[in-house]
């Protein structure tokens, strides 16, 4: 038997290292066809181009060589292998044969043919006989894990050992990507194809963050147009942000800017707080309306109108002044129609001052010679024949005097009288400051509403962002900016209106109805990805639901997508989470948590006095158990002062500062007091699920 025993698993080995041996030859060929490609790639690139479609062209190849160069590791991370035969690879980026009629050496992940490779299962192989993941150690094949489709199986998770193998990997504080390993209903929402807004509704740990960073990388692959306008993803915070940083380069995408909402208004930088209850209010959809209606407050109202044109008067009558008001108003921005105005005025201008000039010709005709010496001269329009003849200047002359105005100072100044220009800040700051024009244009606001907003005067907060954003918004820019072609991320994140081909938002839940407004300015095809957790939301509106978060946005045109499986935190710390969900309020399910780590979470009681020196005991302990991991501490807010000035630069955060990061293990100091704080048991409920193996509390007596 035990013979018997042994000569399988030598049969297993053998059957294992031919496999490891046939993917090395191909990850080899597939790695020279890709120096071929990038040598050609540097060839085309380096032949300068002649004209703009040239120029377009060489923008396409160059982003295919930065995909390639990035493509280093990872290049193959699959394989699929049909019924009928057909063996496909699957990597990172696409590789092709090297003529036309060879078959791809690599099917880029995000293709269509690729799909099987995520959605496949043996109750529906959907025509696969095999699934086999690769796992590469810079270029050299470290291992395969091989799936039949073809028998029966379970767990109904894809490709489970490559999946286990990963999620049971030391954390090492940056997020790596999952293009090896996505799940079937992960893939299912990266390649969701909406019209509108995708709310993604998921627990802790259930991939919500690799899901919406694919899904980015996905749409720039599934349309290319996308990329001259870029994604934009919006996460929590900064440590947030960094700790994502890496996936989507990994994935050969560049055409990405990451910001927290907070940053969406260039050169404005939040310095103050409102109290909870204040930034409730300004959260409100209200505002929309309110600052809508304040700013067509300021169109200017119809009056004659004076200029001083080389000593003369002209006056434009108030009824003209007036229709252009009207005419230049509709539909834009205060701005934006302040420059049809203007454009409109410089006309009427133009026409009054050729309008006396031929009227002085008629009048010299008429034998009136006293009037020669006024003639009015238009030497810097050239005098050309219909001035000189008949004192009716020409269309070519007409224009240039427009231009002559248009750019007269005086000119500028007297129509900047009428029609002033706004700054975004001064008039935010005088709306909220005064209490007639908001009982005027927010009568949904009560006295004691109204007095909460304007109570601070100085200094900018959170709350404060997407009103500014609304206020320069429907004020609108001060000079048409040229339309740009190419993205450029650094120029995109330096506008306030760039508009994106799609915009991610990550930690969804956390966003205010306002801040929903600002991030539909920045995609109006509302072509916006949004993940999160209802449950974990702690910001002081109090939705319980995804339709109560965006309808007053969107009204009805979004879809909701739901993830259910937990990838992340072991089943053991999950059951703790059910009671904390429930008492929060929650009306969702905690995740099905696919993970045991056999490691059962422990709790220790102590007394104040203690604390500091047990929270450090604690620490050193996981740390030693985790070596080449990394160890989280989470405490109530209250105690982190203490905490951090003891514990020797060792981060100790809040719950909140915790958003969208893990460890391999958690140490979650006073979890009462973090229940005890506003939205405690939602902000508890994050704290205890950081950890992908061990959580250990830490209670004071
Ligand atoms: N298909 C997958 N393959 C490999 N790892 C995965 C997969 N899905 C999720 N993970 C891992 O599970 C962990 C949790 O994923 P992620 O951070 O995306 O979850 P989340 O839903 O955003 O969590 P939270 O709500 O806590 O922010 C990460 O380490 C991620 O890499």
């Amino acid at each position: 038997m035990l013979n018997e025993a042994t000569a399988t698993q030598d049969n297993h080995a053998a059957a294992r290292d031919d496999a490891i041996a046939e993917e090395q030859v191909y990850l080899d060929t597939a790695h020279e066809r890709r120096s071929e490609i990038l040598q050609s790639l540097d060839t085309e690139l380096s032949a300068p181009a002649q004209d703009a479609v040239e120029q377009a062209r060489h923008r396409g190849l160059a982003r295919q060589r930065t995909e390639f160069q990035r493509a280093e590791s990872g290049l193959i991370f699959g394989r699929l292998d049909s019924l009928d035969g057909i063996t496909r690879r699957i990597g990172r980026i696409g590789i092709s044969g090297a003529t036309d009629d060879d078959d791809p050496l690599v099917v880029d992940w995000r293709a269509h043919a690729a799909r099987p490779f995520y959605m496949a299962t043996p109750v529906e192989p959907l025509g696969q006989a095999r699934r086999r993941h690769i796992r590469i150690e810079g270029r050299t094949v470290a291992g395969v894990d091989d799936e039949p489709l073809d028998v029966a199986n379970a767990s109904g998770l894809v490709g489970e050992g490559a999946l286990f193998a990963a999620l049971g990997e030391r954390r090492t504080g940056q997020m790596g990507t999952a293009a090896a390993t996505l799940q079937r209903e992960q893939d299912e929402v990266v390649r969701a194809d909406v019209r509108g807004p995708l709310v993604v509704q998921g627990g802790p740990g259930t991939g919500k963050t690799v899901v919406a960073l694919h899904r980015a990388a996905y749409l720039l692959f599934d349309n290319p147009q996308r990329a001259t306008q870029g994604v934009l993803t919006l996460g929590p915070s900064r440590r947030f942000l960094d700790y994502i940083a890496q996936v989507l380069p990994a994935l050969g995408e560049t055409a990405i800017v990451a910001a927290i909402p907070d940053a969406l208004v260039p050169g404005i930088t939040v310095t103050a707080e409102d109290p909870r209850a204040t930034a409730e209010i300004k959260g409100r959809a209200l505002w929309q309306q309110a600052l809508t209606r304040y700013v067509a407050s300021l169109t200017p109202e119809s009056m004659p109108v004076d200029f001083v044109w080389q000593g003369e008067r002209y006056e434009i009558p108030s009824t003209t002044v007036g229709r252009l008001i009207a005419a230049a108003i509709s539909g834009r921005t205060y701005h934006g129609a302040g420059i049809v105005f203007a454009d409109q005025m410089h006309d009427r201008l133009a026409q009054a001052i050729a309008d006396r000039n031929e009227d002085l010709f008629a009048r010299i005709d008429d034998g009136l010679e006293d009037v020669v010496h006024m003639r009015v001269e238009f030497p810097e329009v050239g005098g050309g024949e219909g001035s000189e003849a008949d004192g009716v200047l020409s269309e070519e002359e007409l224009d240039r005097l427009r231009e002559k105005i248009a750019e007269d100072p005086q000119v500028a100044s007297t129509i900047r009288t009428v029609w002033p220009i706004l700054d975004p800040e001064e008039e935010l700051q005088r709306f909220l400051g005064d209490d007639a024009s908001l009982r005027q244009f927010a009568p949904e606001l009560s006295d004691a509403e109204r007095e909460a907003v304007s109570a601070r005067k100085t200094g900018w907060a959170t709350s404060d962002i997407p009103l500014l954003d609304a206020m320069s918004d429907l004020l609108g820019d001060t000079v048409i900016h040229p339309a740009v072609e190419e993205f450029l991320s650094e120029r995109a994140a330096s506008r306030r209106d760039w508009i994106y081909g799609h915009v991610i938002v990550d930690e969804a839940q956390e966003l205010s109805e306002m801040q929903w407004h600002m991030v539909a300015r920045r995609s109006p095809q509302l072509s916006i990805t949004a993940v999160g957790d209802i449950d974990q939301a702690e910001t002081p509106h109090q939705h319980t639901t995804w339709a109560q978060a965006v309808n007053a946005v969107f009204g009805e045109r979004w879809t909701q997508a739901k993830l259910t499986i937990g990838y992340r935190t072991p089943a053991e710390v999950m059951a703790l989470t059910g009671p904390v969900l429930q008492r929060a309020g929650s009306l969702n399910e905690p995740p099905h948590a696919v993970r045991l780590s056999g490691i059962d979470p422990w709790e220790r009681d102590v007394d104040e006095a203690e604390l500091v020196v047990e929270a450090t005991r604690a620490f050193q302990e996981l740390t030693e158990r985790w070596p080449g991991g990394t160890v989280g501490i989470i405490a109530a807010a209250g105690r982190i002062p203490a905490l951090s000035a003891a514990m020797d630069g060792i981060p100790v955060i809040t719950a909140t500062q915790s958003k969208g990061l893990e460890w391999d293990a958690t140490l979650v100091i006073d979890p009462d007091g973090i229940a005890a704080e506003p939205r405690g048991r939602n902000r508890l409920y994050v704290a205890l699920t950081r950890s992908t193996q061990e959580l250990g509390r830490i209670n004071i007596r």
